[in-house]
């Protein structure tokens, strides 16, 4: 609702919480609707948070856990916690930081954070920050403009590609179309759709795209592929056919197509589709440890969260993401302890009731 008075589904964790409402005192109510919104009825955005609430894990006891080492490593990216920033648009809609505030966050975290295709700031600021950067692409209709932006991305330093494939067109977002936002504010741009003469061009959502389109890109860059927006283990099986070098399960945080099913319900069948050939990340509804414990046991390499760095970013800037992302890490290290998991691939699918 616009102007509601409560940040709903602000839960997860206190620090998430209080960065959510935060943002909620501090952002515009239709901008707070922008970031915060689903599609429809917003059935598959609530789902995706109940789906965690649903689990519980099974501890296992005496095992010497000690102090559990949060590290893994995804794509030759050495990170510290199995926790990565999912692309969001608009950065400078919630902090004048924008998308450099949240990467020097990503960087103190020593995470990955993936810059969207529709960052309100140019990839190579948001790189001059040191952070280890994957660029997200809505592959464009204009097929040498959307290899041009993909070039820019690899010369700035991002180092993998994520290909968002759930977004055939722009889902139906009702509480934007109540609020007419439409479009960035005056002096607002996604910096990195300019093109040869300086025009900004639009995000364009493509219908057409296949797997034809997934195989071209292959040719354009050397970076690894990650696909985002995967849900069905056949779509799984064909992305590894196509040399997919990773899989984002994700239902856009429910902003694409509402009814979908929720990330964590999709995620096993796609992991035993995968079978261990290529990671298979998963986002949607995350916000605490224990969300992020059952989707590794699931079979998750890492999980992205969404919203709640926005909410962060919107509190505070640089430091408010790195509170969300820190109290990210100090759950999970708690959750892992409790659980009697040493290591994050030590949590196996048993260990989810
Ligand atoms: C405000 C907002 C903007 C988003 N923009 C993009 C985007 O530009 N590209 C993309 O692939 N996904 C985008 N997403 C989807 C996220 O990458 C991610 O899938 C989702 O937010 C995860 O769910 P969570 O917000 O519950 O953590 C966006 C999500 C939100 C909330
Ligand atoms: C503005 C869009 C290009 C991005 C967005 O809102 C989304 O992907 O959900």
């Amino acid at each position: 609702m616009p102007g509601s008075e409560e940040p709903e589904r602000s839960g997860g964790l206190p620090a998430l919480a209080e960065a959510a409402a935060k943002a909620h005192a501090a952002l515009d109510p239709a901008h707070w609707d922008f970031f915060a919104g689903g599609a429809g009825e917003e059935r598959t955005l609530r789902a995706n948070e109940d789906a965690f609430a649903c689990r519980r894990l099974v501890p296992r006891v005496l095992r010497e856990v000690g102090e559990p080492d949060l590290a893994v490593d995804l794509l030759g990216e050495p990170l510290s916690m199995p926790v990565l920033i999912a692309p969001t648009a608009f950065h400078r809609l919630a902090h004048p930081g924008g998308e450099a505030a949240t990467a020097v966050a990503a960087a103190a975290a020593a995470t990955v954070m993936v810059v969207s295709m529709a960052a309100t700031q140019p990839v190579e600021e948001i790189a001059a920050t040191g952070a280890a950067l994957w660029f997200q692409l809505y592959p464009q209709p204009d097929r040498e403009f959307s290899d041009a932006v993909v070039r820019r991305a690899e010369a700035a330093g991002c180092r993998a590609l994520v290909v968002t494939v759930d977004s055939p067109v722009f889902g139906r977002r009702e509480r934007d179309r109540r609020n007419g936002f439409l479009d960035l504010p005056p002096g607002l741009a996604c910096e990195n759709m300019r093109d040869g003469t300086g025009r900004v061009r639009d995000v364009v959502m493509d219908p057409a795209l296949g797997w034809a389109q997934v195989d071209r890109l292959r040719a354009v860059t050397g970076l690894p592929i990650l696909l985002k927006g995967v849900l069905h283990p056949a779509d799984a099986r064909l992305a590894v056919e196509h040399g997919a070098d990773a899989l984002i399960v994700s239902n856009h945080g429910g902003r694409q197509l509402d009814g979908a099913v929720s990330t964590l319900d999709a995620l096993p069948a796609v992991a035993a589709a995968v079978g261990g050939r290529i990671p298979v990340l998963v986002d949607g509804g995350i916000r605490r440890g224990s969300d992020v414990a059952i989707a590794l046991a699931l079979g998750a390499s890492a999980v992205l969260v969404g919203r709640p760095v926005v909410w962060g970013l919107a509190a505070g800037g640089t430091d408010g993401v790195r509170a969300v992302l820190e109290a990210l890490r100090a759950d999970l290290r708690d959750v892992l302890t409790l659980a009697g998991a040493p290591r994050p691939g030590a949590l196996t699918p048993d260990m989810v009731a």
